[in-house]
């Protein structure tokens, strides 16, 4: 039996070769204490048999949800392979050093963005958003920019994923694993 991550994996380089632009982009879908799902896109920036990682604010909106309903679905829609993939589980954040090096990693901009965004919540203008982004440039000049408190990333622990491939006639192919004891279980399903 195949494992799924190996799967993923042969899925996800066919993707960067064939999707002209990100490639890693997947619906995340959240729901709220009372159940009400939410859904966004979010750029997966690492993956593997512990999970699939996203970064985001913790105090926008997913975050929220996520904190109080610590449950998740993926989707990656790649549209010219004709595939997708769905993944459920349940979330957790990643530890510190892993948020560290991955914000380490981003441009300075991109970082300060972190600093100056108040994500999910209203903005009065543009402008202050850009006065925020100015703040940020300035307190943090002429050394590095740290990863903001409330930046982090939240990693997905599928206990479910799905592939999906077009076929003809809409015959498509679905190969379903689900997580049983150690390992995995693979079936099929009806398309
Ligand atoms: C392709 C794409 C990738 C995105 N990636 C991220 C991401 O990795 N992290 C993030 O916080 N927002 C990302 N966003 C913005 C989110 O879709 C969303 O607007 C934002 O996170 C606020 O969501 P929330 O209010 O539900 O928390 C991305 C948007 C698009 C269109
Ligand atoms: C607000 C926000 N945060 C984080 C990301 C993740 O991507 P990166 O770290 O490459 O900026 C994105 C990507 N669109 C984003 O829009």
């Amino acid at each position: 039996m195949t494992d799924p991550f190996t799967l993923f994996d042969q899925w996800y380089a066919q993707a960067r070769e064939t999707e002209i632009n990100d490639s890693n982009a997947m619906a995340l879908a959240t729901a709220d204490a009372r159940g009400r799902p939410s859904v966004r896109m979010v750029l997966l920036k690492g993956h593997g048999p512990d999970g699939f990682v996203f970064y985001t604010n913790f105090e926008g909106r997913k975050a929220g949800e996520l904190l109080v309903n610590p449950h998740a679905a993926l989707l990656f829609h790649w549209k010219s392979l004709r595939r997708q993939i769905r993944i459920e589980g349940a979330v957790g954040p990643v530890d510190d050093a892993a948020a560290d090096a991955y914000f380490a990693s981003r441009s300075r901009d991109s970082q300060l963005g972190a600093w100056a965004s108040d994500q999910s919540r209203p903005l009065p203008s543009r402008n202050i958003f850009m006065a925020r982004f100015e703040e940020a440039s300035a307190r943090f000049a002429g050394g590095p920019v740290p990863r903001p408190p409330h930046w982090s990333g939240f990693r997905v622990v599928p206990e479910r994923i799905e592939f999906w491939q077009d076929r003809e006639h809409r015959l498509h192919e679905r190969r379903l694993f689900e997580r049983q004891d150690d390992g995995w279980c693979e079936g099929l399903l009806y398309p």
